[in-house]
This record gives C-alpha cells, sequence and structure tokens, in this order.
C-alpha cells in the first residue's frame, strides 16, 4: 500500500493508518477505556437528558387564535414537517410568524427547543464546546495501609441547543435564523441532507451525531432583513421549504387582537383594527399585527375614544419606527387623514 493511499479521507478526516499512528491508537483506546471504567465506577457519566430541553429559554404561548387563514398555513407547514422537510416562514414583520412556528412545534407533541439568530451567533452557541473542567478520581485502599490514588482531569463537553434537539428529536424553532452569520449556519446542511450532526471541535468518536428521525426544524425570517443582513447561503436554502406568510385577514387580525387586550377599549376594537391596516397601506413603514395590539391596549385606558385619542394613541405605536422630529409630524398627519377618510364611528 503506497502512502498516499494510507491517507484515505473519510468525511474529511484522515483514517490513521501509519505504525506510529496505530500504537498512538492503542493507548488512546487504552485511556478512553480507564477513562470509561472511572466514570462507571464514580457514576460520574453525566448524560444530557431531554430534561435539559425544558431549561432552555421558549417562549410561553399565549392564547392562540385559529381561524380558517391561519389554520391554512398551518396545514401547509405540517404537511412538510410531517415528511420530515424543514420549514421556513417568511414574512413582515409582525404578521404573526413566531407564534404559528411555536404553535406548530408545540402541537408535534415533542420537546420544543428555540434558538434566536444573531449576527454573534457562533456554531459552538449552536451545537456545544468544551466548557469546563472536569476531575474524575479514584482511590484505592486494598492492601489497608497503601492509598493508591488516581486523577484524571479532563475537559467536558456541554451541549448546546441544536445538538440536544438533534438527540432528542425535539422541534427546534430558529426564529430569525438569517440574522446568524452563514458560516455559523453550516452545520445545518449535513444535518438536513445526512442526517448527521458534526460536532465541529469536538474530539474523539462521539463527534458525530445521529439526527433523531422525529427531529424537524422550522426557522422563521423577516422579508426585508432576509434580503439585507446576512443572505443565507444556496445550499442551505435549497434544503428548506419555503412559506410566505402576509399579514392575516380582517377578520383574524380582530380576532387576534381581541384575545390580547384584557378589558373594554373605549372603542370598537374592529375600529382600531380597521386603521392600523388602512396605514398599512398608506405608510412606508411596517405596521404589523403587534401594533394594533398596542393601539388597542392604549383604547382601554380611556372610557370613550375620540379621534384625538386615537390618533396620538397611533402615533406613540408607530412613532418609534420613524427616525426625525419632522417625521413624525408627518406621520401624525397621514394618521389624522386616514381616520377622516374612514369615517370610523369612534364612540
Ligand atoms: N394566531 C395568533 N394568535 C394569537 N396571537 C397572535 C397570532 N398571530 C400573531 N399573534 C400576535 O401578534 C403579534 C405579532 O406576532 P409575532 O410576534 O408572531 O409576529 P412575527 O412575524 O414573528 O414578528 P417579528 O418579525 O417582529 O418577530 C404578537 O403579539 C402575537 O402574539
Amino acid at each position: 500500500m503506497t502512502n498516499e493511499s494510507r491517507k484515505r479521507k473519510v468525511r474529511g478526516s484522515q483514517i490513521r493508518s501509519s505504525r506510529g499512528d496505530k500504537k498512538q491508537g492503542r493507548s488512546q483506546s487504552r485511556d478512553d477505556k480507564e477513562i470509561e471504567r472511572l466514570e462507571r465506577q464514580n457514576g460520574a457519566r453525566r448524560q444530557e437528558s431531554s430534561a435539559h430541553i425544558d431549561e432552555g429559554f421558549v417562549p410561553e404561548e399565549q392564547s392562540f387564535v385559529e381561524t380558517e387563514s391561519v389554520n391554512r398555513v398551518e396545514t401547509r407547514m405540517e404537511r412538510w414537517l410531517d415528511v420530515g422537510r424543514p420549514t421556513h416562514l417568511i414574512g413582515p414583520t409582525g404578521c404573526g410568524k413566531t407564534s404559528l412556528a411555536m404553535h406548530v412545534a408545540r402541537e408535534r407533541d415533542r420537546p420544543v427547543v428555540w434558538i434566536n439568530g444573531d449576527a454573534e451567533l457562533t456554531t459552538s452557541d449552536l451545537v456545544g464546546e468544551y466548557a469546563e473542567k472536569e476531575r474524575i478520581s479514584e482511590r484505592d485502599q486494598f492492601i489497608h495501609n497503601v492509598v493508591k490514588s488516581k486523577d484524571i482531569i479532563r475537559d467536558r463537553w456541554v451541549d448546546n441547543p441544536l445538538t440536544l434537539a438533534v438527540q432528542e428529536g425535539a422541534t427546534l424553532v430558529y426564529n430569525e435564523f438569517s440574522r446568524t452569520k452563514p458560516v455559523a449556519n453550516n452545520v445545518l446542511l449535513s444535518v438536513f441532507e445526512e442526517g448527521v450532526l458534526e460536532l465541529p471541535g469536538k474530539r474523539g468518536k462521539s463527534r458525530y451525531v445521529d439526527v433523531h428521525p422525529e427531529f424537524r426544524t422550522i426557522l422563521t425570517s423577516n422579508s426585508v432583513e432576509y434580503a439585507g443582513v446576512h443572505e443565507p447561503q444556496d445550499a442551505l436554502l435549497d434544503r428548506l421549504i419555503g412559506i410566505y406568510m402576509d399579514f392575516y385577514d380582517l377578520d383574524t387580525e380582530i380576532e387576534i387582537v381581541r384575545a390580547h387586550v384584557d378589558g373594554s377599549t373605549g372603542t370598537n376594537v374592529e375600529d382600531i383594527v380597521q386603521v392600523l391596516r388602512e396605514l398599512r397601506e398608506r405608510l412606508d413603514i411596517t405596521v404589523g399585527t403587534r401594533a394594533a395590539i398596542m393601539a388597542a391596549e392604549g383604547a382601554t385606558t380611556v372610557d370613550t375614544v375620540d379621534q384625538a385619542v386615537l390618533t396620538d394613541v397611533c402615533t406613540d405605536v408607530l412613532a418609534s419606527k420613524v427616525a426625525q422630529r419632522s417625521d413624525v409630524r408627518e406621520l401624525r398627519e397621514e394618521i389624522e387623514s386616514a381616520i377622516d377618510d374612514m369615517e370610523v364611528g369612534l364612540s
């Protein structure tokens, strides 16, 4: 066998085959066995179990409204999750992506793991890293006046959310995944394609984790940021089902706002939602369902909502999206004119 043929590679890692390497391999495996024996003796093998999944941060589900249009998108998502395809929800800010993703994930009756995309997120944040030192000790007093002691100190690997989700067959909700730099998301490629998660940085035989058959992924991204921040690599997008969402219809938005607002508003929720939907058409800024919920909350603080109050409430809800004082003036004028034109029946 030539030297070259000895350097065969499997999944990018060289197969060890020289005599020196073999010797090193034998002593390595002796070390491994010794560590395993000590671990058993100390009862120290720590399992990264599904219990850890529940410790992660998962947003609580608020009252989820299901109407025909919500159910339609839900059914489309479930179809693709049923056949094991990662599903990517794309839509404008505040149209309901996260709520729907969490709802569908919870309906699957598997653990839910939540990751929030972020420019600072690294592959280690997703898969795990050597984060702690672990000491395994043995005290042997087989002969009563001779104490034999042995300590092994080694790095301990700590799994992060993606690894836990893959192992436990969880439903991973990766919110705003396109905010993460594409290179950090590369680990997802082999998860989706080969059903294997590689743990970069991990040493030894457990570097590869088989993906649990029940593991599923729902990704969300904002349609504006999606094109703008870190454009995800085509190879990853190629493996995703894309479902574009828009704002829900009027009746659904009214139901959503009603479900979120405690107490009576000083006017009809319908009027508030209609004004906000009109502003969505007229303004350059994105006016999401969240804005309608906030406006309705503002309306609960007064007994009667007249035109001036509704104008103030809508201006306050939307002003953080405009940069300049002059823009706020324009915003207020636009809101006044929308309320005038719509002739909403304010109480
Ligand atoms: N089906 C629903 N039932 C109840 N509330 C909903 C529903 N859909 C959306 N909402 C509410 O509307 C608001 C916006 O929804 P959500 O946060 O899911 O939107 P998003 O598209 O993920 O927004 P962002 O892009 O800003 O993260 C939230 O307050 C959410 O609770």
